[in-house]
Formats: structure tokens, sequence, C-alpha cells
């Protein structure tokens, strides 16, 4: 498993080793020690999801408050995604900063999320299948959404042809500044 640093300290891509041969691949998808030595500290994860989305489909920017922040260890199984993590935290010499990385069934690559960053990512095939593991449950009460094209943000989202399909919650959500000031 190869780890890789990003410009936020925290925010870690995994690339598993990947085996194939003729019957097709194999790889560990999740390796606790591995995990945790790349991390530093031990994580426990309680929920696992899988959604399924459409091309050109934004989901996010999403996290939950305090004291039910997530952490999330998230990839794509079929299909491909830009993902994409924001920095939340008041506190944070990176407040308001980003990273994005794409993610697709084909690179294989995860991206761990720790609690205090807000998370989103648009669609780039169709039947794009997104699972992900989470380090606490959710929580709609304690859910909030940053709304995706803050323009305080300036995220590189992929060319986008046409508006990008977003719920109804996500396209009522909060800029940066509504949520943080
Ligand atoms: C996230 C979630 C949703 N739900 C339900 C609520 C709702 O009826 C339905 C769809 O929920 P949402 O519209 O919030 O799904 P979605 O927009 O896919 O939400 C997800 O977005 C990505 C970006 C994340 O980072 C995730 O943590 C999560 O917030 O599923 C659960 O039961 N458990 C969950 O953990």
């Amino acid at each position: 498993m190869k780890v890789i640093e990003t410009e936020i300290k925290g925010l870690l891509i995994f690339e598993p080793k990947v085996f194939e041969d003729e019957r097709g691949f194999f790889f560990e998808s999740f390796n606790q020690r591995i995990f945790n030595n790349a991390v530093g500290y031990e994580v426990e994860f309680v929920q696992d999801n899988h959604s399924l989305s459409g091309k050109n489909v934004l989901r996010g920017l999403h996290f939950q408050l305090e004291p039910y922040a997530q952490g999330k260890l998230v990839r794509c199984i079929s299909g491909a995604v830009y993902d994409v993590a924001v920095d939340i935290r008041p506190s944070s010499e990176s407040f308001g900063k980003w990273v994005g990385v794409e993610l697709s069934a084909k690179n294989k690559k995860q991206f761990w999320i720790p609690p205090g960053f807000a998370h989103g990512f648009l669609t780039l095939c169709d039947k794009t299948e997104f699972v992900y593991k989470a380090t606490n449950f959710y929580r709609p009460e304690s859910e909030r959404s940053l709304i995706w094209n803050d323009e305080s943000l300036n995220i590189e989202w992929p060319t986008i042809e046409e508006s990008p399909t977003v719920s109804a919650k996500d396209s009522a959500a909060q800029t940066l500044k509504e949520l943080f000031s």
C-alpha cells in the first residue's frame, strides 16, 4: 500500500498494491494495521456506506458538527469521481483550502478525510459506485452542507458541460462564511 501525503496535513491518499493474474485481480482494500500506522493514531470505523450515481452528479460538500464529526475513507468501485475535501477547522492555517483527487475503479485510489473537513464529489461516469467507511454514525441533525460552488473556495471541479445534478439539500447549502462567522 503506497501512502501519499497531500498539500494539507492529515489528508492522505492510499494506493493499494493490486495483484493481477489470469483470474482477475486481488487487493487488500483495508488493512487496519497499515492504515493506523499511516494515519499515526487509532481510527475506529463504525459505518460503511455505498452510493450509486449517474454521470455529472455532485454530492456534498457534507460534514457533521462536533462531537459527531466523521472521518471518511472513500473510494470508487465503478466509474470515477473527482473527490474534494475542504478544511473547515477554523483554527487551521489551511482553513478554507481544499484538496481534490480523481478516484476511480481503475486507479483504485482511496482518500482519507479526517474529521474537520467537508467532503463531496462529482461523478465523471455513468453508473458510478462510491463506497466509504466512516468513523461516526450518521446524524442528520448534525449534518451541514457547504455549497459546492462557493466562490471563496474556488474549487476547480473538472469541466462541467451542464449544471450537475444536485440534491435539494445541497442546492440550499450555505457558504463557508455563512457557516463559520
Ligand atoms: C449519509 C446517509 C444518508 N442516509 C439517508 C438519508 C437520505 O434519505 C438518503 C440520502 O442521503 P444524502 O442525500 O445525504 O446522501 P449523499 O448526498 O450521498 O450523502 C453523502 O454525501 C457524501 C458527499 C458524504 O461525504 C457522505 O458522508 C454523505 O453525506 O440516505 C442514511 O440513512 N445514512 C447515511 O449515513
